[in-house]
């Protein structure tokens, strides 16, 4: 099934954000640029924040987030409700998020990871769907974990 995806980066991940955009729309999928428009230095955060609530205001949209290793943007972007960005660093890390973690947000590091695992990353980040059953429990349960939350 096709997917639509909003990709951001930073300045560290603005090099490899043209080779990503490709190989997504190579797999049959949409792909909207959130920016940078250049690698002048900018703040990972800021382009965490404008990804992750596009993928919370369109409803079954994906998100793909790349800075230098990856943390600093997955770490932004899982502040903001409903979001589960995933950093991950091969295949097996990429399906098992989708399966387990319901993830929205594929993110990773361009200082991290090459081109070859990059694209492995993201067709099984497409071609995997969640499995449910126990994992839907606990998927709901971190949404629990915010402070103020209740879920029991
Ligand atoms: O936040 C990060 C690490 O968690 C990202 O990798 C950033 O891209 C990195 O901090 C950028 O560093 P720079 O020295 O300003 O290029």
């Amino acid at each position: 099934m096709s997917k639509k995806f909003y990709i951001a980066t930073d300045h560290a991940g603005f090099a490899i954000k043209d080779f990503v955009k490709d190989v997504v729309k190579n797999f049959g999928c949409e792909i909207i640029d959130l920016g940078p428009d250049s690698d002048d230095r900018v703040d990972y955060p800021d382009f965490a924040r404008k990804c992750a609530h596009k993928v919370i205001e369109d409803e079954g949209s994906f998100g793909i987030l790349i800075c230098g290793t990856g943390i600093g943007i997955s770490i932004a972007a899982n502040k903001v409700p409903g979001i589960r960005a995933a950093l991950c660093h091969d295949t097996y890390t990429a399906k098992l998020t989708r399966m387990h973690n319901d993830a929205n947000i594929l993110c990773f590091g361009e200082r991290v990871v090459g081109k070859g695992v990059i694209e492995d990353m993201i067709e099984a980040f497409i071609n995997t769907e969640f499995e449910g059953g126990r994992h839907a429990d606990r998927v709901e349960k971190i949404e629990g974990c915010s402070f103020g939350a209740d879920l029991g």
